[in-house]
């Protein structure tokens, strides 16, 4: 094997980015740009899947320019992504017939209220491994039908297609030949049974989609068609949703390891092994990435929707930092907070509470309580969340956390680090490589193209710090006793709403 290089396309929720890895795993090249967010209406949020397409395309040769690195030696391409974002176009010209709807936007809540009036819930769970949410592609692409003039007539005559980021990618790449998916985002789309491996006619006939729309879902790391660059063709080996990726970058296709995903929302990920267990403490059940030997793993999911995100908002909204990495030494030059909690409920509650009515708050504001100690709130409010979710993780397994591998733009801040380490009382474990997203997605996609094999992949993972737990446990119970009962208030207001 003579080529040198495997490219990862990992479209993101603020960023569009495509990296060059050479076959040691180590980063040879980045080129980022960031994605314009639309907020039409209160809790809406879209994108625009024509700058999605320009971006990736737009970073995938400046990368190679700046590299100098020539496409000839580009022996794969695997492209990862912001999971059940929904795009819907048409089959002909390829035009998108409404923006993509982004993951975070809950306009379709009042559909899931009727799917769970119409008792829905437990079906749902059972063949999707999902809670009804407004969160998944399910609804977003009922709306778009339901909303979009003339949408239902043209989907119903076989003339739109539906995708994930994913989908949108590869069609646009290939020039309109490939309408694929893999099972990792298909397992997102509230629409794909998740044991038969197909997609669901009860539930494509509940919201009333035509299955013509859908996509062939694929094993992740498989053929997904050609991406031609100055008339050499590259093929598309891996595709996979960014979180799942993302565990399978750290090493996740063992069962047993668990990793947090500190991005715009963190996101909990368990490969908890072959068998389909439905979570009776607010998780999700989802899919692995699936190898042709590995068809089918699970996982268990905790999905946080406001992570990161809170940290922007601290200093795009509030204007209380200029930066967000300000924030770890803003942490450590001041007391521990004594009963000050922020629930950045900003587009409702994600795992384990699904409460799409709450709204943010903060509690235990009294005359001491300045900017800075907001901003502490605000920053531990990840790993509060994250507890919860692993409080939750631990119920379903069975089995208590020992370990916790950690990535994404946040989890490069130490405080918060060791502050997740403190409140879990375990070791967190933090990558060399920053970009285990998208080095996950290679990992997809050099397996296919024959760069690299099981073992090989084993061995690119790099330990960078592991923070170990020093918080005495009576102060750990303490400082969870308060958040949960930030959270009891925070849901008994919207109750009372
Ligand atoms: N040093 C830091 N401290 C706290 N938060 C950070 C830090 N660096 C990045 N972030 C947060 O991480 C997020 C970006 O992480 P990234 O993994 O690129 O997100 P995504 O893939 O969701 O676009 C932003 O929401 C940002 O506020
Ligand atoms: O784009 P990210 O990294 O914020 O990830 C978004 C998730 O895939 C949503 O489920």
């Amino acid at each position: 094997m003579n080529k040198k290089y495997i490219i990862a396309f990992d479209q993101g929720t603020t960023s569009t980015r495509t990296i060059i890895f050479d076959t040691q795993g180590n980063i040879q090249g980045i080129s980022q740009k960031e994605l314009t967010q639309h907020y039409p209406e209160a809790g809406w949020v879209e994108h625009d899947p024509n700058q999605i397409y320009q971006d990736q395309k737009e970073t995938f040769e400046t990368v190679l320019k700046e590299t100098g690195i020539h496409s000839k030696d580009i022996a794969t391409i695997g492209i990862t992504n912001q999971r059940e974002t929904t795009v819907v176009w048409d089959k002909e010209t390829g035009i998108p017939i409404y923006n993509a709807i982004v993951w975070l936007d809950n306009r379709t809540k009042d559909i899931c209220k009727t799917l769970k009036n119409d008792g829905l819930g437990t079906y749902v769970r059972e063949h999707t491994g999902l809670v009804i949410d407004a969160y998944f592609s399910g609804t977003k692409l009922k709306w778009i039908l339901d909303h979009v003039k003339g949408a239902r007539e043209k989907a119903d005559a076989g003339k739109l297609l539906f995708g994930t980021i994913d989908s949108w990618l590869i069609y646009k790449f290939t020039n309109g030949k490939h309408h694929y998916t893999d099972h990792t985002n298909a397992s997102r789309t509230m629409l794909y049974n998740i044991k038969d491996l197909k997609w669901d006619d009860t539930l494509l006939s509940a919201l009333d989609i035509p299955k013509s729309m859908l996509p062939e879902v694929k094993t992740s790391s498989s053929s997904f068609g050609h991406v031609q660059y100055k008339n050499i063709d590259i093929p598309i080996c891996g595709v996979a949703g960014d979180q799942q990726a993302a565990l399978f970058g750290q090493g996740g296709s063992a069962e047993g390891i668990a990793k947090n995903t500190y991005g715009t929302g963190c996101f909990i990920l368990l490969n908890n092994g072959k068998d389909f267990v439905s979570s009776k403490n607010g998780l999700i059940t989802t899919l692995a990435c699936s190898l042709p030997d590995q068809p089918k793993n699970y996982i268990l999911e905790g999905s946080i929707f406001i992570g990161g995100a809170s940290i922007q908002w601290l200093r795009d909204k509030m204007q209380l930092i200029n930066q967000v990495k300000e924030t770890e030494h803003i942490c450590n030059s001041i007391p521990p907070l004594k009963d000050l909690y922020v629930v950045p409920a900003f587009a409702g509650l994600g795992a384990p509470y699904w409460d799409a009515n709450a709204k943010g708050t903060i509690y235990g504001i009294t005359l001491d309580i300045g900017k800075n100690e907001i901003i502490k709130a605000t920053l531990e409010s990840l790993a509060y969340q994250t507890k919860d979710v692993i409080n939750a993780m631990e119920e379903d397994s069975g089995k208590p956390l020992t370990w916790l591998k950690v990535d994404g733009g946040a989890s490069a801040n130490n405080y918060l680090m060791q502050f997740q380490s403190d409140l879990l009382n375990v070791p967190v474990d933090r990558p060399k490589m920053i970009e285990i997203t998208a080095l996950g997605a290679a990992m997809l996609a050099g397996l296919k193209a024959g760069i690299w094999t099981k073992q090989d992949i084993e061995t690119i993972r790099e330990v960078d710090r592991i923070f170990s737990p020093k918080m005495d446990s009576k102060t750990r119970t303490q400082k969870y006793t308060g958040w949960l009962d930030a959270i009891k208030r925070t849901r008994t207001i919207n109750d009372a709403q």
